[in-house]
């Protein structure tokens, strides 16, 4: 049977026309030539060699080594370079110019697309919120007061960013001996150790990447989520929370959750998601003006994710749960006049839905580590050295193809000794 053309894809390949994900990535022939790919099927089209050959107004952007420059250059440019990557992948005339420059997916390697400028993680899921809150503070309300009226969020560790399927060090820090973490420190002044994290876990995110920058002391609100806001990455923010729940108090994470964070190597475009756009849940409160939604576009995405441990599914967290939009968040981070940058990323925070099949971390599936997650071949409470989790979501897509998110995948391994 003649070999299939990368080009003709299966009938809804999750990577098929609608979709058309950016990433970075190099050749065994020249690892360290970085390029700009497209993900098409199972291939990654040379994005750069494609505008080169096609003579195409935007082969600079293209040509470049990160996703940078294309980011940077503002929604226009995003929209004409994805109908011009749509003509070089479906149009039969450019066919024999571009089937050559088709990369099996399994033959590069894939790397951040982007050089990441600021990180913040927010903490939009109103049932994760709920969760965490009755677990590490047993004692208080489940959400501070403060929780529907803004989008609560912390900046994190820009540098520490991973491209999905680098392996996470299990982090060292101080925290209390294990009988004493289900429990909030208490009073009577409690003594920590120092020492590998016992309670390592994960949590399923949709990160949001700035593309077009603005300008300090000038607020984005929520009608400029579009025209800044270049693409969507899944992430997972690996915390330790034993770290965690010892030094959180009173400013919030810090090294728990500082060491690693790992970022899928697609980034899908916005325009990709339009037809999974939803309405957020009811609102509880009236929101102050620059949060109020009632009268916008809808600005939740219907994104199912799923999480696999070690290969089985433990969770499927529905982002179209999430109580707090990207909009509001992107709103509300230059509300005070901070600026953006090109690169920068915010996070949804842990994507948890209703059910106890679709929380978006271990802390909540096993209630603190009370109550050991089933797998086929063993128990879980947290995660142990070479544990791989994987995390993959997949939208609504136009005439009912699915849109495919990139994976995001990383192994634990042992401490440095
Ligand atoms: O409730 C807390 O003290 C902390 C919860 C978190 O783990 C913070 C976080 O990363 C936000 C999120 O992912 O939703
Ligand atoms: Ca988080
Ligand atoms: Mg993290």
């Amino acid at each position: 049977m003649p070999q299939r053309s990368p080009l003709d894809l299966p009938e809804g390949d999750p990577f098929g026309p609608h979709n058309l994900p950016y990433g970075v990535f190099t050749t065994p022939h020249a690892p360290h030539l970085r390029k700009i790919g497209v993900r098409y099927g199972n291939h990654v089209l040379d994005a750069g060699a494609a505008a080169a050959a096609a003579a195409s107004p935007h082969a600079e952007q293209l040509g470049a080594d990160t996703l940078n420059p294309l980011m940077a250059a503002g929604r226009p440019v995003w929209q004409a370079v994805r109908a011009e990557v749509l003509g070089w992948l479906t149009d039969p005339a450019h066919r024999s110019i571009i089937e050559p420059l088709m990369h099996p997916l399994p033959t590069v390697a894939l790397h951040l697309p982007f050089e990441v400028a600021d990180y913040a993680d927010f903490y939009a899921s109103e049932h994760h919120a709920t969760n965490a809150g009755r677990i590490f503070r047993p004692d208080g309300e489940a959400l501070s007061p403060n929780w529907k009226h803004m989008p609560i969020g912390y900046h994190g560790r820009a540098g520490t960013l991973l491209v999905s399927g680098t392996p996470i060090v299990r982090p060292q820090g101080q925290h209390l001996p294990p009988a004493d973490t289900s429990a909030p420190p208490h009073a009577s002044s409690p003594t920590p150790v120092f020492g590998p994290s016992l309670r390592l876990d994960f949590e399923a995110e949709v990160a949001f990447v700035v593309g077009a920058p603005s300008t300090v002391n000038t607020p984005v609100g929520l009608s400029g989520f579009h025209d800044h806001v270049f693409g969507v990455c899944l992430l997972n923010d690996w915390s330790a929370r034993d770290i965690q729940a010892w030094e959180y108090r009173p400013l919030g994470p810090f090294l728990g959750k500082s060491f690693a964070t790992s970022l899928a190597a697609w980034v899908t475009p916005l325009e990709a998601l339009t037809a999974a756009r939803t309405s957020p849940p009811a609102r509880d409160v009236p929101l102050l003006p620059y949060l109020d939604d009632s009268a916008a576009e809808p600005g939740g995405l219907d994104l199912r994710l799923e999480v696999a441990l070690n290969g089985h599914t433990v969770s499927r967290p529905p982002f179209s749960a999430m109580y707090w939009t990207a909009a509001q968040q992107l709103a509300h981070l230059t509300v005070n006049g901070a600026s953006l940058r090109t690169g920068d990323v915010f996070a949804s925070g842990t994507v948890s839905g209703p059910r106890p099949d679709e929380l978006g971390c271990l802390l909540e599936l096993t209630w603190g580590g009370r109550q050991p997650l089933r797998l086929p071949d063993s128990t879980r409470t947290f995660l142990e050295d070479g544990d791989e989790v994987t995390i993959t979501a997949w939208a609504p897509g136009p005439q009912g193809v699915r849109i495919g998110l990139g994976e995001v995948t990383g192994q634990v391994v042992p401490a440095t000794p």
